[in-house]
Protein backbone atom coordinates (compact mmCIF):
# COMPACT_ATOMS: atom_id res chain seq x y z
CA UNK A 1 0.00 0.00 0.00
CA UNK A 2 1.32 3.70 -0.76
CA UNK A 3 2.33 5.56 2.43
CA UNK A 4 1.54 9.25 1.30
CA UNK A 5 0.39 11.03 3.55
CA UNK A 6 -2.52 13.45 3.76
CA UNK A 7 -1.12 17.24 3.90
CA UNK A 8 -0.28 19.33 7.56
CA UNK A 9 -3.21 21.43 9.28
CA UNK A 10 -6.29 20.50 11.13
CA UNK A 11 -8.62 17.97 9.76
CA UNK A 12 -11.87 18.43 9.35
CA UNK A 13 -13.35 14.57 10.06
CA UNK A 14 -10.51 11.53 11.18
CA UNK A 15 -11.56 8.27 11.05
CA UNK A 16 -9.45 5.63 12.36
CA UNK A 17 -9.42 2.16 12.79
CA UNK A 18 -13.30 1.86 11.19
CA UNK A 19 -15.15 -1.58 11.29
CA UNK A 20 -18.51 -1.73 10.46
CA UNK A 21 -21.29 -4.56 10.07
CA UNK A 22 -24.54 -5.67 8.53
CA UNK A 23 -25.71 -8.45 11.36
CA UNK A 24 -22.80 -10.59 10.95
CA UNK A 25 -21.36 -9.73 8.02
CA UNK A 26 -18.25 -7.32 8.75
CA UNK A 27 -18.54 -4.75 5.97
CA UNK A 28 -15.05 -2.24 6.56
CA UNK A 29 -12.19 -3.46 8.17
CA UNK A 30 -9.70 -1.06 9.82
CA UNK A 31 -10.69 2.34 7.55
CA UNK A 32 -9.09 5.35 8.43
CA UNK A 33 -9.23 8.83 6.21
CA UNK A 34 -8.97 12.37 6.90
CA UNK A 35 -10.58 15.06 5.15
CA UNK A 36 -9.29 18.99 5.74
CA UNK A 37 -11.11 22.21 5.01
CA UNK A 38 -11.02 23.28 1.40
CA UNK A 39 -10.05 19.44 0.48
CA UNK A 40 -12.05 17.52 -1.93
CA UNK A 41 -11.23 13.99 -1.11
CA UNK A 42 -12.16 10.94 -3.14
CA UNK A 43 -13.17 7.75 -1.93
CA UNK A 44 -12.82 5.22 -4.69
CA UNK A 45 -13.42 1.35 -5.59
CA UNK A 46 -15.43 -1.51 -7.65
CA UNK A 47 -19.11 -2.11 -6.38
CA UNK A 48 -19.70 -3.50 -2.88
CA UNK A 49 -16.30 -1.73 -2.06
CA UNK A 50 -17.69 -0.16 0.86
CA UNK A 51 -17.99 3.13 -0.51
CA UNK A 52 -20.94 3.81 0.81
CA UNK A 53 -20.87 2.00 3.64
CA UNK A 54 -18.28 4.21 4.78
CA UNK A 55 -20.20 7.49 4.24
CA UNK A 56 -22.92 5.97 6.46
CA UNK A 57 -20.98 5.03 9.01
CA UNK A 58 -19.71 8.43 9.29
CA UNK A 59 -23.11 9.94 9.43
CA UNK A 60 -24.44 7.20 12.41
CA UNK A 61 -25.96 5.23 9.67
CA UNK A 62 -24.70 2.09 9.90
CA UNK A 63 -26.31 -1.01 11.93
CA UNK A 64 -22.93 -1.46 13.73
CA UNK A 65 -19.60 0.60 14.03
CA UNK A 66 -16.16 0.33 16.00
CA UNK A 67 -13.30 2.61 15.51
CA UNK A 68 -13.02 6.49 16.00
CA UNK A 69 -14.87 8.94 13.97
CA UNK A 70 -13.96 12.53 15.31
CA UNK A 71 -15.88 15.91 13.21
CA UNK A 72 -14.00 19.10 14.26
CA UNK A 73 -13.85 18.11 17.82
CA UNK A 74 -16.80 15.89 18.43
CA UNK A 75 -17.04 12.23 18.32
CA UNK A 76 -19.34 10.67 16.01
CA UNK A 77 -19.85 7.24 17.55
CA UNK A 78 -23.25 6.45 18.86
CA UNK A 79 -24.40 9.90 18.14
CA UNK A 80 -27.99 9.82 16.06
CA UNK A 81 -27.82 10.80 11.94
CA UNK A 82 -29.70 14.82 12.90
CA UNK A 83 -27.16 15.32 15.97
CA UNK A 84 -24.06 14.33 13.30
CA UNK A 85 -26.50 16.63 10.32
CA UNK A 86 -26.59 19.39 12.82
CA UNK A 87 -22.83 19.50 13.76
CA UNK A 88 -22.16 20.28 10.10
CA UNK A 89 -21.81 18.05 8.19
CA UNK A 90 -23.83 17.11 5.28
CA UNK A 91 -24.64 14.03 3.43
CA UNK A 92 -25.86 13.05 -0.14
CA UNK A 93 -27.30 10.02 -0.35
CA UNK A 94 -27.14 7.69 -3.37
CA UNK A 95 -31.20 7.91 -3.90
CA UNK A 96 -31.09 11.64 -3.31
CA UNK A 97 -34.67 11.51 -1.38
CA UNK A 98 -35.97 15.01 -3.19
CA UNK A 99 -39.35 15.74 -1.99
CA UNK A 100 -41.11 14.85 -5.87
CA UNK A 101 -44.01 16.74 -4.86
CA UNK A 102 -42.52 19.70 -3.61
CA UNK A 103 -41.65 22.66 -6.07
CA UNK A 104 -37.11 23.10 -6.52
CA UNK A 105 -37.63 26.02 -4.27
CA UNK A 106 -39.74 24.19 -1.55
CA UNK A 107 -37.30 21.47 -1.35
CA UNK A 108 -34.32 24.11 -0.29
CA UNK A 109 -35.83 25.73 1.97
CA UNK A 110 -36.60 21.82 3.96
CA UNK A 111 -32.72 22.25 4.03
CA UNK A 112 -32.35 25.65 5.89
CA UNK A 113 -30.07 25.64 9.07
CA UNK A 114 -28.93 28.81 11.02
CA UNK A 115 -25.34 30.13 9.73
CA UNK A 116 -22.24 29.06 11.51
CA UNK A 117 -18.61 30.31 11.75
CA UNK A 118 -15.66 28.20 11.76
CA UNK A 119 -14.33 27.68 15.45
CA UNK A 120 -11.35 30.11 15.23
CA UNK A 121 -11.51 32.75 12.30
CA UNK A 122 -15.08 33.60 12.02
CA UNK A 123 -17.58 33.23 9.41
CA UNK A 124 -18.09 29.89 7.04
CA UNK A 125 -20.17 30.07 4.21
CA UNK A 126 -23.71 30.61 4.93
CA UNK A 127 -26.03 29.85 1.71
CA UNK A 128 -29.44 31.22 0.58
CA UNK A 129 -31.66 29.30 -2.20
CA UNK A 130 -30.42 32.74 -3.98
CA UNK A 131 -26.67 32.43 -3.34
CA UNK A 132 -27.23 28.57 -4.93
CA UNK A 133 -28.80 29.76 -7.96
CA UNK A 134 -26.70 32.29 -9.01
CA UNK A 135 -23.91 29.12 -8.08
CA UNK A 136 -26.24 26.72 -10.27
CA UNK A 137 -28.33 29.25 -12.72
CA UNK A 138 -29.46 26.21 -14.12
CA UNK A 139 -31.60 25.07 -11.23
CA UNK A 140 -32.64 29.07 -10.89
CA UNK A 141 -34.48 28.08 -14.26
CA UNK A 142 -36.65 24.83 -12.48
CA UNK A 143 -36.63 26.61 -9.09
CA UNK A 144 -41.14 26.46 -9.73
CA UNK A 145 -40.90 23.06 -11.22
CA UNK A 146 -42.00 20.10 -9.07
CA UNK A 147 -39.16 18.39 -8.31
CA UNK A 148 -40.41 15.05 -9.50
CA UNK A 149 -40.18 15.96 -12.87
CA UNK A 150 -36.63 16.77 -13.49
CA UNK A 151 -34.21 14.44 -14.97
CA UNK A 152 -31.87 12.77 -13.00
CA UNK A 153 -28.79 14.99 -13.21
CA UNK A 154 -30.90 17.87 -12.21
CA UNK A 155 -32.09 15.94 -9.17
CA UNK A 156 -28.33 15.31 -8.04
CA UNK A 157 -27.78 19.15 -8.54
CA UNK A 158 -31.08 19.86 -6.29
CA UNK A 159 -29.90 17.41 -3.28
CA UNK A 160 -26.46 18.97 -3.54
CA UNK A 161 -28.22 22.31 -3.32
CA UNK A 162 -30.52 21.42 -0.40
CA UNK A 163 -27.58 19.97 1.36
CA UNK A 164 -26.03 23.29 1.67
CA UNK A 165 -28.43 24.70 2.79
CA UNK A 166 -27.88 23.49 6.10
CA UNK A 167 -24.41 25.31 5.74
CA UNK A 168 -21.84 22.28 6.06
CA UNK A 169 -18.04 22.50 6.97
CA UNK A 170 -18.07 19.28 5.38
CA UNK A 171 -20.41 17.10 2.59
CA UNK A 172 -20.38 13.78 1.99
CA UNK A 173 -21.47 12.73 -1.08
CA UNK A 174 -22.92 9.41 -2.35
CA UNK A 175 -21.74 8.71 -6.35
CA UNK A 176 -22.92 12.11 -7.28
CA UNK A 177 -21.70 11.39 -11.19
CA UNK A 178 -23.82 8.38 -11.44
CA UNK A 179 -26.40 8.08 -13.75
CA UNK A 180 -25.91 12.11 -14.55
CA UNK A 181 -25.35 12.90 -18.34
CA UNK A 182 -22.26 14.59 -18.87
CA UNK A 183 -23.45 18.35 -19.27
CA UNK A 184 -24.59 18.30 -15.59
CA UNK A 185 -21.60 16.25 -14.73
CA UNK A 186 -19.42 18.98 -15.63
CA UNK A 187 -21.82 21.66 -14.06
CA UNK A 188 -21.90 19.39 -10.72
CA UNK A 189 -17.93 19.27 -11.07
CA UNK A 190 -17.98 23.08 -11.00
CA UNK A 191 -20.15 23.89 -8.17
CA UNK A 192 -17.72 21.25 -6.37
CA UNK A 193 -14.94 23.29 -6.50
CA UNK A 194 -16.41 26.14 -5.86
CA UNK A 195 -17.65 24.55 -2.83
CA UNK A 196 -13.56 23.90 -2.36
CA UNK A 197 -13.03 27.40 -3.00
CA UNK A 198 -15.07 28.61 -0.07
CA UNK A 199 -13.83 26.47 2.40
CA UNK A 200 -15.98 23.57 2.48
CA UNK A 201 -14.43 20.32 2.92
CA UNK A 202 -15.92 17.25 0.33
CA UNK A 203 -15.19 13.38 0.22
CA UNK A 204 -16.70 11.69 -2.41
CA UNK A 205 -17.84 8.04 -2.94
CA UNK A 206 -16.97 7.53 -6.68
CA UNK A 207 -16.36 5.27 -9.42
CA UNK A 208 -15.73 7.97 -12.14
CA UNK A 209 -11.91 8.28 -12.51
CA UNK A 210 -12.56 10.85 -14.78
CA UNK A 211 -14.78 13.07 -12.37
CA UNK A 212 -12.44 11.95 -9.75
CA UNK A 213 -9.57 13.70 -11.99
CA UNK A 214 -11.33 16.69 -12.25
CA UNK A 215 -12.15 17.87 -9.00
CA UNK A 216 -10.01 15.56 -6.24
CA UNK A 217 -6.96 16.66 -4.20
CA UNK A 218 -6.68 13.05 -2.67
CA UNK A 219 -7.72 9.52 -2.78
CA UNK A 220 -8.02 6.44 -0.88
CA UNK A 221 -8.81 3.12 -2.52
CA UNK A 222 -10.92 0.25 -0.79
CA UNK A 223 -11.27 -3.07 -2.04
CA UNK A 224 -13.87 -5.51 -0.02
CA UNK A 225 -13.80 -3.22 2.75
CA UNK A 226 -9.59 -2.56 3.46
CA UNK A 227 -7.84 0.24 2.44
CA UNK A 228 -5.86 -0.80 -0.20
CA UNK A 229 -4.24 2.51 -1.28
CA UNK A 230 -3.86 6.19 0.04
CA UNK A 231 -2.33 9.36 -1.83
CA UNK A 232 -2.70 12.33 -4.35
CA UNK A 233 -5.01 12.16 -7.46
CA UNK A 234 -2.86 12.55 -9.61
CA UNK A 235 -0.72 10.03 -8.76
CA UNK A 236 -3.35 7.52 -8.47
CA UNK A 237 -4.59 8.29 -12.06
CA UNK A 238 -0.88 7.41 -13.30
CA UNK A 239 -0.69 4.17 -11.34
CA UNK A 240 -2.11 1.47 -13.88
CA UNK A 241 -1.00 -1.02 -11.31
CA UNK A 242 -3.60 0.09 -8.86
CA UNK A 243 -6.15 1.08 -11.04
CA UNK A 244 -5.61 -2.15 -12.58
CA UNK A 245 -6.08 -4.18 -9.72
CA UNK A 246 -9.13 -2.53 -7.41
CA UNK A 247 -10.74 0.14 -9.84
CA UNK A 248 -11.13 -2.68 -12.77
CA UNK A 249 -9.21 0.09 -15.03
N1 LIG B 1 -28.33 -3.18 3.74
C1 LIG B 1 -27.37 -4.10 3.57
N2 LIG B 1 -27.42 -5.30 4.19
C2 LIG B 1 -26.45 -6.22 4.05
N3 LIG B 1 -25.34 -6.02 3.30
C3 LIG B 1 -25.22 -4.86 2.64
C4 LIG B 1 -26.22 -3.82 2.75
N4 LIG B 1 -25.82 -2.77 2.00
C5 LIG B 1 -24.63 -3.12 1.45
N5 LIG B 1 -24.28 -4.36 1.84
C6 LIG B 1 -23.03 -5.06 1.47
O1 LIG B 1 -21.94 -4.31 1.97
C7 LIG B 1 -20.84 -4.33 1.08
C8 LIG B 1 -20.39 -2.93 0.78
O2 LIG B 1 -21.44 -2.25 0.09
P1 LIG B 1 -21.40 -0.69 -0.23
O3 LIG B 1 -22.74 -0.31 -0.75
O4 LIG B 1 -20.82 0.04 0.91
O5 LIG B 1 -20.36 -0.67 -1.43
P2 LIG B 1 -20.04 0.47 -2.45
O6 LIG B 1 -18.55 0.47 -2.62
O7 LIG B 1 -20.67 1.74 -2.06
O8 LIG B 1 -20.68 -0.07 -3.78
P3 LIG B 1 -21.87 0.51 -4.67
O9 LIG B 1 -21.19 1.40 -5.63
O10 LIG B 1 -22.41 -0.74 -5.31
O11 LIG B 1 -22.84 1.18 -3.76
C9 LIG B 1 -21.31 -5.13 -0.14
O12 LIG B 1 -20.82 -6.45 0.01
C10 LIG B 1 -22.82 -5.08 -0.03
O13 LIG B 1 -23.38 -6.25 -0.59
Amino acid sequence: MSTARPPEGAALLRVRHLDAWYGAAQILFDVALEVRRGEIVALMGRNGAGKSSTLKAIMGLMPRISGQLDFMGHPLAGRKPFRIARLGLGYVPEDRRIFTELTVQQNLDTGRQAPRAWPESGAAPAWSADALYELFPALAALRRRQAGTLSGGEQQMLTIARTLMGNPYLVLLDEPSEGVAPLIVEQIAAMLLELKRQGVGLLLSEQNLHFTQRVADRAYVLEKGVLRHQGGMAELARNEEVLRAYLGI
